[in-house]
């Protein structure tokens, strides 16, 4: 919300950030499900009088958006996709409250995945995974919707089939150029859904949760390749616009997807002394390092042709 006060410009905006909340979810014949969410909400509305005159009687307490989630969370009787939770949260704050026009949901699931007990999937057991769900959702009062979803911390490591050639070389370059290294990363994703407004949203119940795990596989497939012979990555930045090309071509509901992709060093060990070879670098003992990395990312998105 951007306000004028004194021939000056007030941009604000309030909220309750990481709003911790678990909910179960149990069938009749005993099978149970499980979600963790931290909720981050961003309110925008007219709170003028309470920055200028110290007047709260438009403010909704962040207090009382945080018991919201614990109502809206009591209230999902079936288990729900934390993007129909964040969009059910961001309709209720954008119809109940009048001064609200806007509200921003975001949501990051803890990765709770059902246990395996000797390839049986347990009733009511999770281990934590590694990467982690992640939804945005704008909401505006006129029903207007922007809805994205994403993964963090997506860890994935390929041992060949990837090189580095053609570069510039100038007087400050040593690297070599390689057609043999290891690649690694941690792919940051987000994507963001066609539907713009809350009536073209699927009806389709876990939709989303079903979306979000379509996308992650082909975002992994494309990066290993087939399991046997792989895929040759020429660089970072080609592998990753061939992974955002793919989810593009795969789903005609996602409009955008942005990718950060750091490259992950492992540096060849070689140790010699004057007279001595004592390692050789072969393509087999490596230093791990995390920083400094390359960081590399782009977003790719469709060009809508408007008739
Ligand atoms: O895939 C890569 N992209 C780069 O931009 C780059 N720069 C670098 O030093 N190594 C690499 N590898």
């Amino acid at each position: 919300m951007a306000e004028k006060i004194k021939g000056m410009r007030l941009e604000q905006r309030h909220g309750k950030a990481r709003v911790r909340v678990g909910r179960v979810w149990k069938t009749e014949d005993g099978r149970h499900s499980f979600a963790e969410w931290s909720v981050s909400i961003t309110l925008l509305s007219d709170c003028l009088p309470a920055y200028i005159h110290g007047d709260n009687s438009s403010i909704v307490a962040t207090d009382t958006m945080k018991n919201t989630v614990y109502v809206k969370a009591k209230e999902c009787s079936e288990q729900i996709s934390m993007e129909d939770f964040a969009i059910g949260l961001g309709k209720h704050f954008t119809s109940f409250y009048e001064q609200v026009t806007a509200a921003i949901i975001k949501i990051v699931e803890k990765p709770w995945e059902r246990m395996y007990i000797d390839g049986q999937s347990h009733e009511h057991g999770f281990k934590l995974g590694s990467e982690k769900h992640t939804t945005e959702v704008t909401v505006k009062k006129s029903g207007a919707l922007l809805v994205t979803s994403g993964i963090e911390g997506l860890a994935v490591l390929k041992t060949t089939k990837s090189g580095f050639e053609g570069f510039v070389r100038d007087k400050y370059t040593i690297l070599p150029e390689t057609r043999e290294r290891m690649l690694a990363t941690e792919v940051t994703v987000s994507w963001r859904y066609s539907f713009e407004s809350l009536s073209s949203i699927p009806a389709k119940p876990l939709y989303f949760n079903e979306r979000y795990l379509n996308v992650k596989k082909v975002l992994v497939d494309t990066f290993f390749g087939p399991p046997k012979e792989g895929v040759y990555s020429p660089s970072v930045q080609s592998t990753l616009y061939q992974m955002a090309e793919a989810v593009l071509a795969r789903f005609p509901d996602i409009s955008s997807i942005q990718l950060k992709m750091p490259n992950i060093h492992f540096l060849p060990i070689n140790l010699s002394t004057k007279d001595n070879l004592i390692v050789k670098f072969e393509d087999d003992v490596y230093l791990p390092t995390d920083e400094p990395h390359g960081s590399i990312e782009a977003n790719l998105s469709r060009i809508l042709s408007k008739m």
